[in-house]
């Protein structure tokens, strides 16, 4: 079956992806991607200087497949490194490359998103409004006014289509009034969905310690465990942004999670904890086994059942 997409204006071979901040630190890691069956890939978050980020332990997954449990405290090589990245892709490739990029302030969302701009490059900006584990550094994600605020001065600078990372929303109500500020953002093409549900706890019964080191081992929970709460954001945005894509992330460890990330409203799906655990091989199979269910249910394109979820 044909798995094959298009975002913000740019063909993907296949909707699959890396969450950023997995696989795609450093040159080495993004090379992985490059050489994976993704259908595209993205950098980690980068901020305007390098970041060490966080003590460690500071990922672990969780018992029994559930999911895993993070704080890396933004680690990354600074966004020049990325720029410079950006400005040796090779564009003929049919992967596109996406950036992310994850400012302190308004002003170094600015800097980043001009550097960017003035370097005329086709890989598309990913703002990211919800890291949670910066102490001291409340997300935007669920600052409305704040979000409002960057938007209305990075998408006139960035110009061409661009999208933003999102927190997990569990109100209608801040469905409603995070989508009355993106939908007056004509170029903000797409909105991910989601990023880590933040500040979880993840407890060892046996040693009673928590079972990572940073701000008392509070971190963004990821993987099956936040599968229904993406699906959930995947399909609020979906109906709430005519015109506008949604990337759905959170919770797909097999075919069967990415098809109901489709269904929900997905045009592209990110994977996180899965392509961690297993490394970039979960690329190829989870391809594999979405076009086998959509052979199984008689799709033969994504645009055949895409927020398609029927309702009782
Ligand atoms: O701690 C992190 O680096 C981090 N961890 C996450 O789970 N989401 C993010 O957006 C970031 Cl920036």
């Amino acid at each position: 079956a044909d798995i094959s997409t298009t975002l913000a204006g740019v063909k993907l071979p296949n909707l699959l992806f890396n969450a950023s901040g997995v696989c795609c630190q450093t040159e080495a890691d993004l090379k992985l991607m490059v050489e994976s069956e993704s259908g595209a890939l993205i950098t980690k978050s980068a901020t305007v200087e390098q970041r060490d980020g966080n003590p460690a332990p500071r990922y672990t997954p969780l018992p029994n497949g559930i999911g895993s449990i993070n704080s890396m405290g933004l680690p990354n090589e600074g966004y020049e490194y990325y720029l410079e990245y950006a400005k040796k892709y090779d564009y003929n490739s049919e992967k596109p490359l996406f950036i992310s990029l994850s400012g302190l302030s308004l002003d170094d969302n600015v800097k980043m998103c001009k550097a960017f701009v003035d370097a005329k490059l086709p890989c598309v900006l990913e703002i990211n409004y919800s890291c949670p584990n910066v102490p001291g550094k409340p997300q935007m994600g669920y600052d409305m006014e704040a979000m409002e605020k960057s938007l209305s001065v990075l998408a006139p600078l960035i110009k061409k289509p661009f999208g933003i990372k999102l927190p997990p929303y569990f109100d209608i109500a801040h469905f409603d009034q995070a989508a009355a500020v993106f939908n007056k953002f004509d170029n903000l093409a797409f909105v991910t969905c989601i990023n880590s549900v933040g500040n979880g706890l993840a407890i060892d019964f046996v040693t009673e310690q928590a079972l990572i080191k940073p701000k008392d081992g509070f971190g963004g929970l990821g993987g099956l465990m936040v599968l229904n709460t993406a699906l959930a954001n995947v399909n609020a945005f979906h109906r709430r942004l005519p015109g506008k894509q949604i990337v759905g992330v959170g919770g797909v460890v097999s075919g069967k999670e990415a098809f109901l990330h489709v269904l929900a409203g997905a045009s592209a799906v990110q994977i996180g904890t899965m392509l961690k655990e297993e490394g970039p091989g979960v690329f190829a199979r989870i391809a594999k086994e979405l076009s086998d269910i959509m052979v199984a249910k008689g799709y033969k394109t994504l645009e055949d059942f895409r927020g398609k979820v029927k309702t009782l």
